[in-house]
């Protein structure tokens, strides 16, 4: 059966150089697809892949995590129909939900022979409370919903970066396995072990996929999306009608729950349950603990320590005891609505000192909005010669490559200032 592999990991986090890792030193004999969903326009990641003769399908349009599930979903199919491989890995984009890419992959477990083997998120150690801060919807889920949590940069990362990330870590998920070694001291086939552990997690779910599966098979033959389950059953099949029983907890991925009992009336997209209940579905809601009413008919409370710098509607709301927000923000944006991307092709050649200089504003300065990852291609100044970069805040590294078929540039943040990238890039 095949097996899949989900490694996520927020923008730059370090997802393509673990992949990079276990595909040279510990699954080299398998057959393997790959499928990338970059958020940036551009992929850039593609070409040094392909090399390892590893069959990629790249996914550049959009989010798995919101409009492309479908389209996720049957890419996925297609791969498994006809490639029938040992593993599949999916690198989701860094802003995309794990648990919106675990629903999908359960979804299409329910139809074709597959196994969700693991779920795995690589956390910048040095990064991890700025982003938890920043970025929290986004950031926590992929921590919270992961079997391994992979901590990148732990190389250069002072130790009190480490202890906090960790301590940050077992706050969202308590349960996951966390390795602080710096993978290159680790060798890929110790690192396959660890993220093959038994992961709780995804066999909770491949469970209800098997249950479910079983259901179908006993004879509801629909072929859609309509099923009722009775008390205390649990579906996880990511449709979007189910009827659940009071109490009854679904993590179906759907938008149709009805729970007795409580009501928000935020006026928001959202699932009413029960005190103390959660849902994990994924859907657009906000969750109140215990009797508390917002009622405030908008789409976003701020929490103290997070902003989620998505422009939208901020309330201040205060939500004492036994907050569950985490983060928070514990509604849905869509990464589109927070996130943007800007790429360039064709850029002209240029000297790594006036690349050096661009990149040290991008990672240090404002002067282009909040950027959260770049990385690119450009011919230098030499003919022949091509300088490569890498970028994350605070950090950024220019190497020399392997000349390409045209110049690239791909910059991912919130609030970019897109003249001012085109004035540096498009000259
Ligand atoms: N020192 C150090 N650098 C790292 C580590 N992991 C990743 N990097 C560097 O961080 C940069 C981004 O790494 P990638 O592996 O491309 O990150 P990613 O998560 O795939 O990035 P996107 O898919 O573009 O969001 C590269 O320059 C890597 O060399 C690590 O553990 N230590």
């Amino acid at each position: 059966m095949t097996k899949i592999d989900i490694i996520s990991g927020f923008l730059g986090a370090g997802k393509t150089t673990f992949i990079k890792k276990l595909l040279q030193e510990a699954i080299a004999g398998e057959q393997v697809v790959l499928i990338e969903n970059e958020f940036g326009e551009i992929g850039i990641d593609g070409g040094f892949l392909k090399d390892a003769g590893v069959e990629i399908r790249e996914m550049n349009s959009g989010c798995i995590c919101c409009s492309l599930v479908g389209d996720f979903g049957k890419s996925l199919e297609e791969v498994l129909t006809k490639y029938h491989p040992d593993r599949v890995i999916i690198e989701p984009s860094g802003v995309g939900k794990l648990s919106d890419v675990m629903k999908a992959v359960i979804d299409v477990a329910s139809e074709v022979e597959v196994t969700l083997n693991s779920a795995v998120t690589i956390v910048d150690a040095q990064k991890c409370r700025m982003y938890r801060k920043n970025f929290g919807e986004f950031f926590n889920n992929q921590i919270e919903n992961a079997g391994t949590i992979v901590l990148s940069r732990t190389d250069i990362a002072p130790a009190d970066k480490v202890d906090q990330a960790l301590q940050i870590i077992r706050e969202l998920n308590p349960n996951a396995s966390v390795v602080t070694t710096p993978c290159d001291e680790l060798s890929g086939k110790q690192l396959l072990e660890i993220i093959e552990k038994p992961d709780t997690m995804a066999e909770d779910l491949m469970k209800e996929v098997k249950e479910h599966r079983h259901h179908h098979e006993e004879g509801c033959g629909c072929g859609g999306h309509h099923h009722d389950h009775e008390h205390g059953e649990e579906c996880g099949c990511g449709s979007h009608d189910h009827d659940h029983e009071h109490g009854e907890g679904c993590g179906c991925g759907g938008h149709h729950h009805d729970h007795e009992e409580s009501e928000c009336g935020c006026g928001g997209h959202h699932h009413d349950h029960e005190h103390g209940e959660e849902c994990g579905c994924g859907g657009h809601h906000h969750d109140h603990e215990h009797g508390e009413e917002c009622g405030c008919g908008g789409h976003h409370h701020d929490h103290e320590e997070s902003e989620c710098g998505c422009g939208g509607h901020h309330h201040d709301h205060h939500h004492d005891h036994g907050e569950e927000c985490g983060c928070g923000h514990d509604h849905d944006h869509h990464a589109d609505e927070v996130f943007s991307s800007w790429g360039l092709e064709n850029v002209a050649s240029m000297s790594k000192e006036e690349l050096d200089k661009i990149l040290d504003e991008l990672a240090y300065g404002d002067g282009y909005g909040d950027v959260l990852r770049a990385k690119g291609m450009i011919p230098g100044e030499e003919k022949g010669t091509w300088l490569y970069f890498d970028l994350v805040p605070e950090q950024y590294e220019i190497r020399d490559g392997a000349p390409e078929y045209t110049g690239k540039v791909c910059v991912i943040g919130a609030n970019l200032k897109e003249e001012e990238l085109k004035k540096s890039f498009d000259r």
